[in-house]
């Protein structure tokens, strides 16, 4: 007897072991006894569907998984709304999805503004991603898996190491992040437990499904398609083919080291934060003893400067969707390195850094926090 080809022994795997952690990893929480390799036979996997080959052979193997655990797959399309021929390409996701044996199919219509400041692919995802979550609350699902693979892996980390990003943001996409897991990322072990962008088309060609090529994805998010079509392939010719899999390893090896410095500067930023004084009784204003993270190596530092101003950002009711820029953490690092008498440092979210009295102060610049400013 012959196995499944290649491609789809390899889904199978990935999707199998994402879905055993996660049942793992919930069962650790809640104390809920696994029974042997099977779970709640009502408890539900939502996968979503774009139509594309990734999410679709994402779907099919998903469906195969499930059953095999006791699980029900929900098969969620979003519509975008915003291509005239959105419904029917939804209508056509639908087809596919009841094909392949989802136990339940939805198509959810979202409001995407075209016209709003900002771009609109990333209005897109965050509709998308707001609809994912609330059906999954509704339905009590287990996880929401979505089809990225190691070609969207790898366009990640180039596109970071273009911006002159850190650790965390080369570490890419997240492989699980809560419920929501991507099982085409692999394992992080090595690549070879992950898909390539080739072998969801072979799984979609074996199995004969029918799947959409997103005519959007050509104008929409313009520098990640150079980066697809254009600096890749031109990577690939110089350096050699191996050059995916190698930011991919990137992406793994710098997740681990990220991990490492946020865990730790965790732990920094709650042993140097003092309580709220009697001149702050609502605790509006941070502070950080000075002391404490002064000796701290600056990859420390600068990550809990940076939790820190989050912190105060949502204190001062000013949470800031604009990440900080280098050059700000390495103004307000100064009040601790080299200080001499500077400031205030002004960072996102409203909010001011100062030095006073062996302390490193968040002050948020908020009207009605401002009059609780200390002198
Ligand atoms: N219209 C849709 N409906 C449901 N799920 C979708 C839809 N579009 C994308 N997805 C899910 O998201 C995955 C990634 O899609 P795509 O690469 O287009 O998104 P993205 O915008 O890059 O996503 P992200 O913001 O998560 O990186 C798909 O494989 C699929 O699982």
């Amino acid at each position: 007897m012959t196995g499944p080809p290649p491609q789809i022994a390899r889904a199978r795997t990935a999707v199998r072991a994402a879905l055993l952690q996660r049942l793992t990893d919930l069962a650790d929480r809640t104390d809920h006894a696994l029974h042997g390799d099977q779970a709640d036979a009502s408890a539900r996997i939502i996968v979503g569907l774009s139509g594309g080959a990734d999410s679709t052979a994402l779907l099919a193997t998903t469906v195969w998984c499930a059953r095999k655990l006791g699980l029900s797959t929900h098969a969620v399309i979003i519509d975008h709304g915003l291509a005239d021929d959105s419904a029917s390409v939804a209508e056509r996701a639908r087809t596919t999805a009841e094909r392949v044996g989802a136990d339940q199919v939805t198509v959810r219509r979202v409001q995407v503004d075209r016209d709003a400041p900002g771009g609109v692919e990333q209005r897109a995802r965050t509709a998308r991603l707001d609809a994912l979550d609330e059906i999954a609350d509704a339905s009590g699902a287990l996880a929401v898996l979505l089809g990225h693979t190691l070609d969207d892996q790898a366009e990640q980390v180039l596109l970071g190491l273009a911006r002159g990003s850190g650790a965390r943001s080369l570490a890419g996409i997240p492989r699980e992040r809560g419920r929501i897991l991507r099982p085409f990322l692999g394992t992080g072990r090595d690549e070879t437990t992950g898909l390539w962008r080739k072998d969801t088309r072979a799984i979609c060609d074996q199995l004969d499904l029918d799947i959409w090529d997103d005519p959007m994805n050509e104008d929409q998010d313009l520098l990640r398609v150079a980066v697809r079509t254009a600096a890749l392939p031109q990577l690939q010719e110089v350096l050699g083919e191996h050059v995916t899999s190698a930011l991919v390893r990137t992406a793994d090896l710098l997740r681990d080291d990220a991990d490492v410095l946020d865990d730790l500067a965790a732990e920094e930023f709650t042993a140097a934060r003092r309580h709220p004084s009697a001149e702050d009784p609502d605790g509006t204003v941070l502070a950080l003893s000075a002391t404490a993270l002064a000796p701290l190596a600056r990859a420390l530092r600068t990550r809990v400067l940076k939790l820190a101003a989050a912190e105060a950002a949502r204190l001062g009711g000013h949470p800031s969707d604009k990440s900080i820029l280098r050059r700000q953490v390495l103004a307000a690092d100064s009040l601790l390195s080299a200080y001499r008498g500077q400031g205030p440092i002004p960072l996102p979210g409203r909010i001011d850094v100062h030095r006073s009295n062996g302390a490193i102060l968040f002050v948020t610049t908020h009207p009605a926090a401002t009059q609780r400013r200390p002198s």
